[in-house]
């Protein structure tokens, strides 16, 4: 039987986008983290991650669109290390020790390289570095053999996002994003994807409700037990839930507001909404030839972008 890691598919992982259909603030920790509840599902967009070997491990390649945007942050941040510190290398530092002993951990740590081609826009509300330390785990846990309970008690540690984007998967999302629960099987479903191409911090929109004292909302009804037949049934679900960062993110960035103007109008939109804490905006169509079709009728003006402006057409990652 080949061992795990010998294909070429093997020694890569693909990142998915995530996406919060809709993202209720349902209260506040003692130690200031918010209570959430969100339908998490996850895009046909993605990063990909993939092993490679030297000498001097761990070390990270970034490539991608989005490479050199991460790439300057963390020379912007004076640290010309900084790209070490990236949420793929911390995973790895975390798993090393626990799948194999702090020797062998180092060993393993020492040959280890990893190349991150970073197709999705950095600091954006889809998951981003959540999702890569999340495929840095499942890759990892393959060549250096770690199960699925390990890899669970690591995910939070590196970020709220990265337990749900272990999964990767459809789930309804509350705590702080550590309580997971499958959510019914998704409709057939299009989107749209659009960064105007400004980042947004998470603690920043968090602070920023904060501070507006706006009071917390209800967890969403229940999910109907068979799903959503269509992409309409579930647009029409959703239209009773929002996201309770998108005020806070459109105060902070307009361009928030102009790019839901522009993708609510795109021709068979069914609903458009930010996800996680933004800028990205989502908007859901009947089907993915709808969404590609709609793409090209996007305005360019709602995609301003100090940084590279992106968007992207497709369905859902079904895991
Ligand atoms: C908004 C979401 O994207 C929804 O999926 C996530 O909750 C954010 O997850 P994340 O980016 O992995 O967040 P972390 O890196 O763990 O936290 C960044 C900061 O966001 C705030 N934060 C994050 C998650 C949460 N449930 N409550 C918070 O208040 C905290 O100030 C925290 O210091
Ligand atoms: N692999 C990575 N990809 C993107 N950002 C990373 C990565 N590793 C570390 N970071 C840092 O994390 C910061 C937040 O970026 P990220 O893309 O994770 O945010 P996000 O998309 O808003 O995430 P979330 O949806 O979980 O809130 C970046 O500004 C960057 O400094």
């Amino acid at each position: 039987m080949p061992s795990p890691i010998s294909t070429p598919q093997a020694r890569s992982e693909n990142a998915h986008a995530k996406i919060n259909l809709y993202l209720h603030v349902t209260g506040r920790r003692g130690d200031g983290y918010h209570l959430l509840d969100s339908l998490v599902v996850f895009a046909g967009a993605h990063d990909t991650l993939t092993l490679g070997e030297t000498t001097a491990g761990p070390t990270l390649a970034l490539g991608g669109a989005f490479g050199p945007t991460l790439q300057a942050e963390a020379a912007s941040q004076g640290k010309a290390q900084a790209v070490q510190e990236n949420l793929v290398i911390r995973a790895a530092r975390a798993l090393a020790p626990k799948a194999l002993g702090q020797q062998g951990g180092a060993a393993q740590l020492r040959a280890l390289h990893l190349n991150l081609a970073k197709n999705l826009p950095v600091a954006s509300g889809i998951g981003g570095g959540s999702a890569d330390a999340a495929a840095c785990l499942r890759l990892l846990a393959r060549l250096w053999g770690a199960d699925g309970a390990r890899l669970a008690t690591i995910a939070p540690t590196l970020g709220a996002d990265v337990p749900v984007c272990l999964q990767q998967r459809a789930v309804r999302m509350a705590g702080i994003g550590e309580h997971l629960t499958p959510a019914p099987a998704m409709p057939p479903v299009g989107m749209v994807l659009a960064n105007p191409g400004v980042p947004v911090s998470t603690p920043a929109i968090f602070k920023r409700l904060k501070e507006a004292a706006a009071p917390f909302t209800p967890p969403a009804p229940p999910y109907p037990s068979r799903g959503w037949a269509t992409a309409g049934e579930l647009a029409s679900w959703l239209g009773q839930t929002g996201n309770d960062l998108q005020a806070p993110a459109e105060a902070e960035e307009p361009a928030i507001t102009a790019l839901l103007g522009a993708l609510s109008a795109l021709p068979g939109a069914r609903l458009a909404r930010m996800s996680g804490s933004g800028a990205t905006c989502f908007a859901l169509f009947d089907d993915v030839a709808s969404a590609q079709a709609a793409l090209p009728h996007l305005h360019q003006e709602a995609l301003p972008g100090q940084r590279r402006p992106w968007q992207w057409a497709g369905g859902l990652f079904n895991a």
